[in-house]
């Protein structure tokens, strides 16, 4: 199976900018998470984040907000999302990056926790609310796993802090295009720009920008001002919410294919 490192590695070596899609899991039910997983993963993912529905959710705005209480009213467990990356990882081409907030990771105990992701599968791990003072030991025991722990830059981290995020993270650094919580924006800050140029020249670890990203015209922008990867979360997961699952299904494979037609044209076009 291929770390994200490595998936990061041949895109840049063909020059491509990658396709993160993310989804919250249980919304709205995890049999249409387990086919939205394929479903991506047919469309032009490089890799896919899959979120474990959460309480307190507050680095998310409303849309994830809404899909994670959706799917903790279903009863979705941790276990259940774990049992289900345990079924469809291995039929997929992208790794699997998880995302939780920190508290479920604590209940379980850091080595246990990370034991249990890496068994099933998921090769990356996103945690929002992870201080970076206890970022180290998260980091070291998820690399005994073969887990590599994304870290997050905020556009308004000091050069200094953005230096030791940079070193620290694993697989890539998450550079976080605005402040404040997940959510559609109609623009993307120019500020990402000169950041991306900065972090470039303190890291050669890719770097993939997510924060507002919901169309074509936006990921083309990220990926033109120097990002690896384009990360797309709220769009795809209202996308999936509205209607049916199976309208839910076919309006996520849409916008995967449009926004991976954006951002590597030619690639789409040689896969049929
Ligand atoms: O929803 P957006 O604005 O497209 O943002 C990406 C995103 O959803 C995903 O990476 C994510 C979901 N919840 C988060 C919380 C913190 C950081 C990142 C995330």
């Amino acid at each position: 199976m291929t770390s994200i490192s490595e998936r990061f590695q041949s895109l840049r070596n063909r020059n491509q900018c990658a396709l993160i899609p993310f989804v919250t899991a249980g919304d709205p039910d995890l049999e249409t998470t387990k086919e939205a997983l394929r479903v991506l993963d047919k469309s032009g993912a490089d890799f896919i984040e899959l979120g474990v529905p959460y309480s307190d959710p507050l680095a998310d705005g409303p849309v994830i907000q809404a899909a994670a209480t959706r799917a903790l009213s279903k009863g979705t467990t941790l276990e259940q999302v774990l049992e289900l990356v345990a079924e469809v990882s291995p039929s997929l081409q992208a790794p699997i990056i998880l995302f939780t907030y920190y508290n479920p990771i604590l209940n379980r105990g850091i080595r246990s926790f990370l034991a249990q992701i890496a068994n099933v599968g998921a090769r990356g791990l996103v945690v929002p609310d992870l201080p970076l003072e206890e970022a180290e030991e998260l980091i070291n025991t998820a690399a005994e796993f073969g887990v590599e722990v994304i870290l997050l830059v905020a556009p308004t981290s000091s050069q200094e802090r953005i230096g030791a995020i940079a070193q620290s993270s694993r697989g890539f650094i998450y550079l976080v295009s605005v402040t404040g919580v997940t959510g559609i924006r109609s623009q993307i800050q120019d500020r990402v720009k000169p950041l991306l140029t900065s972090m470039r020249s303190i890291s050669d670890k890719p770097i993939g920008v997510g924060f507002g990203i919901s169309g074509a015209e936006q990921a083309r922008q990220v990926k033109e001002w120097g990002a690896d990867a384009v990360i797309v979360g709220s769009a795809f997961v209202k996308r999936l919410a509205t209607g049916s699952p199976e309208e839910g299904l076919h309006a996520i494979e849409e916008l995967c294919k449009e926004l991976k037609t954006a951002i590597a044209p030619a690639l789409l076009m040689a896969n049929g």
